[in-house]
């Protein structure tokens, strides 16, 4: 590892070992955009290197936290020592990269993705040639470096056993924030935790599988692909658990949610279906589903209904098993709030679906489209059957149709042996959310209509058809109508849709902001001065938040951290670089559309703005290298709404 980054540093990144090594650069200001693109995540590594420097104070370490690119955001020493290290460039908002610094232990653990030593002349530069560093990096749920883990010293020489301690300190501490950062990132999956001695499952060495409500495998961590032998995340995310396990995925289901905390014993499906190991398995259903017992996902293949992994917000209060109305009503109270206007249009809603009359629910990013859906489900008389939300801007249009309509086996090159069964026949009983069907490509539009017209399925490669009975909700952050009037939405499919439509309020123009922040920020009440600071509640209550609930709930996550228990003031409101936007004072509490605000000022204002955003998207996407997931969190917004501006702006990495 080391030959490859002289060679690296040499040939990659036009360093030279004769030329003695500059001052190392400091970039300060990198450090709080560091710190705030880590979250609440930043604690919890602070903490780890609290931790670290405890156990080895006294022994003339330092323990560094760095950020992805290299630049140390936390530096632990004695402070006898400050000094020392300060002279050898280790200090906060110094920048290790290998590109800058040359081989060394933070920088090229970040390159390698592995933990590594580089033990004094190891070093490229030889002024780095007295320091001895470790570095691990701390992974994200897509393999790629979200931080990392160093332990450094000047001038000693460490025997063996003591560097491989240091070092394995140090990949337990990355570990243990990755598998953190796993778990909070799928907080609303399902977690399969396994390993092949069921003493070990609950322990570090575990592998963790995130599967969604249809029992589909959509993250994986870094163990858990060592464990699987599997080189890359790719070929299995997506996958279906029983295409992975000889078992069908509600028997899965079914005997680990019986085997509670205990371990169940699982065999891996080999090549050509051969059974080949067996591992030991816990399910962990989602936080949301703790109180509920039940089915947790669908096997493919089979017709017995499933709940979905719900959202917290659209969770019944109550068990799900309980017929009452006014129970399964509580999942929409959830939603509406005591906002009075919505409560009517919840209502409503509900009646219209009840009589099969299609709705169309649209609302800006982040306003709960997806939950108003599910809780609308939970609430009606289908609450038992299936609920099947499809995302037609996440699938690239040559997939779309055999995922939505499914497929007979060998109906294309690269269909799957069994054939699929498509989304829409999985909703068969229950409901269909069809997400962002603005972005439903014209061929498929079509199709979709005929079903709907027929209320039949005809899977690709099959002459036959199947009967169709749903209910249908589609959502949109777009106007149907205009994109009908650009011809890029069939107006007839368009009228087939909205038979009702639901328009969600922004989170500006709901009434009940002091209500969602006490249930966002664990029982805390706006207006009262020990819970919230009066500057902070003006903050709240001015705020256009643009990223309407969802950003509401991140600033309220991470204050109520960085408040650490004190009332919330307003350095503690992170509100992101697309939350900082406050109403301007003239326009007072009247709602004003992005759209309103550029028609009124002018197309000027409107291309500014576009051209500030177009630069944030592109600077947040940099600095996360083109990591989508992370620049979406540090942006404040989902995935979803990333990808779509990044179409919209045609931002791609090359
Ligand atoms: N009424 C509510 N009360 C509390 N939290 C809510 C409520 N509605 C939505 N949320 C939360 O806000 C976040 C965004 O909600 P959701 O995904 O339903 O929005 P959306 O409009 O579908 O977003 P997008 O258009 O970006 O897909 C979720 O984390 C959800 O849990």
């Amino acid at each position: 590892m080391i030959l490859s980054s002289w060679e690296r540093c040499r040939n990659e990144h036009g360093l030279e070992k004769e030329h003695e090594q500059r001052e190392t650069v400091v970039r300060r200001e990198r450090v709080r955009d560091s710190i705030e693109s880590l979250g609440p995540l930043f604690a919890a590594c602070r903490s780890q290197v609290q931790h670290i420097f405890q156990n080895i104070v006294g022994s003339g370490h330092a323990v560094i936290l760095t950020d992805n690119s290299g630049t140390i955001i936390d530096f632990s020493v004695q402070s006898d020592l400050e000094a020392l290290f300060r002279q050898s460039g280790l200090r906060r908002g110094a920048d290790w990269s290998e590109d800058r610094e040359g081989t060394n232990g933070i920088g090229t653990a970040i390159t390698e993705k592995k933990s590594v030593t580089i033990y004094r002349d190891q070093h490229f530069y030889r002024n780095h040639a007295a320091l001895t560093c470790t570095g691990a990096p701390i992974l994200d749920v897509e393999g790629e470096v979200l931080a990392l883990f160093d332990v450094s010293s000047i001038g000693r020489k460490d025997d063996l056993d003591i560097l491989a301690h240091t070092r394995a300190l140090l990949e337990m501490s990355a570990r243990l924030i990755s598998r953190r950062n796993f778990q909070d990132h799928f907080s609303d999956q399902w977690i399969l935790r396994f390993h092949q001695d069921a003493d070990r499952v609950g322990l570090l060495e575990e592998g963790l599988l995130a599967l969604d409500h249809n029992g589909r495998i959509v993250g994986v961590d870094e163990m858990a692909l060592s464990h699987l032998g599997a080189n890359d995340r790719g070929e299995l995310i997506s996958i279906g658990v029983e295409d992975l396990f000889a078992m069908k995925a509600d028997k899965l289901a079914e005997s680990l949610s019986q085997s509670g905390r205990q371990a169940q014993e699982l065999w891996l499906a080999g090549g050509n279906n051969q059974l080949e190991r067996n591992l030991h398995a816990r399910l962990v259903e989602p936080a949301s589903l703790s109180k509920h017992s039940g089915l947790a996902f669908r096997s493919n293949g089979s017709a017995k209904p499933v709940r979905r992994a719900l959202d917290p917000v659209a969770r019944p209060v109550s068990r799900i098993s309980d017929d009452s109305v006014n129970v399964r009503q509580s999942a929409l109270n959830q939603i509406t709030g005591s906002d009075p206007s919505l409560q009517v249009l919840a209502k409503n809603a509900l009646k219209l679906f009840e009589h099969d009359v299609p709705l169309l629910v649209t609302g800006e990013t982040g306003v709960g489209k997806d939950s108003f859906s599910r809780a609308l489900h939970e609430a009606s008389s289908r609450f038992e059957h299936p609920f099947v939300a499809v995302n037609c801007g996440a699938l690239p249009e040559n997939l779309i149709e055999g995922e939505l309509f499914g497929y007979k086996a060998g109906a294309f090159t690269g269909a799957q042996e069994k054939g699929f069964k498509g989304q829409i026949l999985a909703a068969n009983g229950g409901t269909l959310m069809l997400d962002e069907i603005g972005d439903m490509p014209l061929s498929a539009q079509t199709r979709l209509l005929q079903v709907l017209e027929q209320r039949k399925v005809m899977p690709l490669g099959s002459s036959e058809g199947i009967d169709l009975d749903i209910r249908l909700i589609a959502a949109t952050h777009q106007s149907l109508k205009e994109l009908c009037a650009q011809g890029k939405f069939r107006e007839d499919l368009y009228f087939r849709l909205c038979g009702f439509t639901v328009s969600l309020p922004a989170l500006r123009e709901r009434e009940d902001l002091a209500g969602l922040v006490s249930k966002l920020s664990e029982g805390r009440q706006l207006e009262n001065e020990t819970d919230f600071d009066p500057d902070a509640v003006q903050m709240l209550r001015n705020s256009t938040w643009p990223g309407n609930i969802r950003q509401l709930k991140h600033v309220l996550k991470t204050a109520i951290i960085l408040a650490d228990e004190e009332p919330i003031r307003p350095e503690h409101l992170q509100m992101g670089p697309m939350g900082a936007v406050l109403r301007p004072p003239s326009m007072g509490d009247d709602f004003v559309s992005e759209h309103t605000i550029s028609q009124e000022l002018g197309s000027g204002l409107q291309s500014n703005l576009q051209k500030t955003e177009y630069e944030t998207i592109l600077s947040h996407l940099r600095c996360a290298k083109w990591n989508v997931s992370k620049a979406a969190r540090s942006l404040g917004l989902s995935r979803n709404t990333l990808y779509r501006k990044m179409k919209i702006y045609s931002i791609n990495r090359h």
